[in-house]
């Protein structure tokens, strides 16, 4: 399963920090599906996203890109198993219950990071999703996150 639209292309209203097109300020994240239950997302850094030495990056950057490409494909998948084109109709949004995250090697600035989601569980109200980050070909973190839905007026 492919598409060119970003997920967050087509989701409105957005000003998210990490993944909002209308947050001018924003990190502006993409996430594309590259199979069924599978999303995949490829950030690059900037020179001020670094960790303390100016060759890693953030750790906070890193959980904010995690949590904005898996709560998006949280949604996403909350439109498709409605039956509906993801951003058609009555919104449907879903928050972070519980972000895990394991720093396992760090990454550097200067490279892009590639991160690939999947869905592992799913049911009304929650969507449970593995989240790897690498950079370099080297896996830098793993991430088990919990999407809550919200109403559409969070
Ligand atoms: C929106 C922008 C869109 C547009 C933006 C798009 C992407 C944005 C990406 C960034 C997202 C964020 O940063 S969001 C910001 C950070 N997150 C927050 O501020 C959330 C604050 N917390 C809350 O509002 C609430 O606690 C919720 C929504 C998480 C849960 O509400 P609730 O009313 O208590 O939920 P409840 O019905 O009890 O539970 C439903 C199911 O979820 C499970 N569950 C509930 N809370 C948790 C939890 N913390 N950790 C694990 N699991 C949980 C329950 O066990 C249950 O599972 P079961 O019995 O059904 O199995």
């Amino acid at each position: 399963m492919t598409q060119e639209t970003a997920i967050q292309d087509q989701i409105q209203g957005n000003h998210c920090f990490g993944c909002g097109p209308d947050n001018d300020q924003g990190l502006h994240i993409k996430s594309y599906w590259t199979e069924k239950d599978q999303t995949r997302c490829e950030f690059f850094p900037s020179a001020h996203h670094n960790a303390g030495p100016a060759q890693y990056l953030n750790g906070g950057i890193m959980a904010t890109v995690i949590d904005c490409h898996t709560v998006c494909t949280a949604i996403a998948d909350g439109y498709l198993q409605s039956g509906r084109a993801v951003g058609s109709g009555d919104r449907i949004w879903y928050a972070t219950g519980n972000l895990d995250i394991k720093y396992l090697a760090p990454a550097r600035i200067d490279t892009p990071l590639i991160l690939e989601a999947t869905i592992t569980e799913r049911s009304p109200r929650k969507t449970v999703l593995h989240c790897n980050l690498s950079s370099d070909g080297r896996l830098c973190a793993k991430a088990e996150v919990i999407a809550v839905r919200v109403p559409g007026d969070w």
